[in-house]
């Protein structure tokens, strides 16, 4: 069972809900996951007017956790007073954290995070960080009160999958204690498998599925996915080795050379 700021969840695998055919396929493909927790984005949402308001109807009847997040904002000011509104306007004090530090690559502004997330946390936000896999960033992010951190995998939207496997294994290691859910990136059921082995806690992802040609099947392999790599992580790996290691015993060979 994944637990996040006191909260246990039953799917470690947290969907976005950005960029599907249609809302149908939307609920269709998060039933599908087996997610517990949505990501959803305010600033999208109340552009939307009267659409909105409908999505966010439809976000609620099904029946998973909220996250909203600062999607798009570029200050700490912006990120601050999204979160405040969706607080308001989601009824949750959960936020999945973004500032965004280039518009190329979508990159977090590690600097602006920090500060924003510092602030958030002493309002008594639970602050889900959207970062990179840099340590110091993640003990600043620590330091400010996140209980959680969120490095990347690679680019938002990119589908690349784990680009650096070096640094996402010495997060790992490095906060043994901290829950760690890969966010941004991820392509195929494969990237999320592979980095559930690693032993991270959780994955979230978007554009993978929702651009995916079936949706509602992409998100069902993704469920499966992260489920196979959580338990092949709890179930100790066989870890690689340089030599042949025979899988038939030598002894009781016909002919003795
Ligand atoms: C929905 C959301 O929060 C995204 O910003 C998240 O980072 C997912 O990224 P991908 O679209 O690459 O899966």
């Amino acid at each position: 069972m994944l637990e996040l700021y006191g909260t246990e969840l039953s799917s470690r695998l947290l969907l976005g809900t950005a960029q599907y055919p249609s809302p149908a396929i939307l609920a269709d493909a998060v039933k599908a996951s087996g997610t517990s927790v949505v990501t959803v984005s305010l600033r999208r949402e109340m552009a939307g007017g009267r659409a909105g308001e409908q999505f966010w109807s439809l976000i609620r009847s099904l029946g998973a956790r909220t996250l909203p997040n600062t999607a798009g904002c570029l200050s700490v000011k912006e990120a601050v007073t999204t979160a405040k509104m969706a607080r308001e306007v989601f009824g949750t004090n959960w936020i999945k954290l973004e500032v965004i530090g280039n518009h190329d690559t979508l990159q977090p502004d590690v600097f602006g995070l920090v500060e924003a997330a510092r602030i958030l946390c002493e309002d008594g936000f639970a602050v889900f960080p959207y970062t990179t896999d840099d340590l110091v960033v993640a003990e600043r992010l620590l330091e400010a009160g996140c209980k959680v951190l969120m490095p990347w995998c690679a680019p938002i939207g990119s589908a690349l999958g784990p680009v650096n496997m070096t640094a996402l294994r010495s997060m790992r290691g490095y906060f043994p204690g901290v829950p760690l859910i890969v966010d941004a990136g991820l392509g195929r059921p494969s990237h999320a498998a592979t980095v559930m082995e690693l032993g991270f806690d959780a994955v979230l992802l978007n554009t993978a599925v929702a651009k995916a040609a079936d949706p509602v099947g992409m998100a069902r392999a993704f469920g499966k996915a992260v489920d196979a790599g959580r338990e092949a992580f709890s179930s100790g790996m066989l870890e690689p080795r340089d030599v042949a290691v025979p899988s038939t015993p030598m002894v009781g060979r016909a002919v003795f050379s």
